[in-house]
């Protein structure tokens, strides 16, 4: 909170939340997905729309079944939340980071040092929901953990551009 040593982090924390929170990379997806006129951009955007949703299904099924309380310290200041993220395990900022990290390195061409940016966003999400007082540290771990796997699921149910372009078809 704002009154601890580290209170003057919390916007920035705050700031880190907001860049891992499922509305702004839904619309990203989705903006990417109209904008794109390459089937291969298409194919990728259209697949990570589809993993964006799955993450939030799976993780509000966890939740849902788990049902640990956030920490007594948590103020529930976010924006934007369904009814099972009064639950905190798993923390479904580190599985959407986790994953997404794992999707954009292997679809997305990028120089070395926004490689490791990605990865370093990734650890720093993490690390927001525990200061912010959002998650326990091991809601985070498992949720780390969730999303690299979920990302091999993502790539086992990869939608190929055969499946494009009746889908496509609905938003012309
Ligand atoms: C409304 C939409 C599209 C997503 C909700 C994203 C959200 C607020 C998840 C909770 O994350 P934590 O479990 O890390 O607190």
């Amino acid at each position: 909170c704002e009154d601890s040593s580290w209170g003057s982090i919390r916007p920035l924390m705050k700031l880190i939340e907001i860049s891992g929170h499922g509305i702004p990379w839904l619309a990203g997806a989705a903006y990417c997905l109209y904008k794109s006129d390459s089937a291969a951009g298409q194919e990728v955007m259209l697949n990570l729309l589809m993993a964006l949703v799955l993450d939030l299904i799976l993780v509000g099924i966890v939740k849902a079944v788990v049902r640990r309380r956030r920490p007594a310290h948590n103020r529930m200041d976010m924006f934007a939340t369904f009814s099972v993220d009064r639950y905190s395990f798993p923390s479904g900022h580190a599985t959407r980071a986790a994953m997404c990290a794992r999707f954009v390195l292997a679809h997305l061409v990028l120089a070395a040092p926004l490689r490791v940016l990605t990865l370093l966003w990734a650890v720093l999400v993490g690390f927001s929901r525990v200061l912010l007082g959002r998650h326990n540290v091991t809601d985070v771990a498992f949720g780390f953990g969730m999303g690299y796997f979920q990302y091999n699921l993502v790539e086992a149910l990869w939608m190929s551009p055969a499946a494009l372009p009746g889908l496509m078809g609905q938003f012309a």
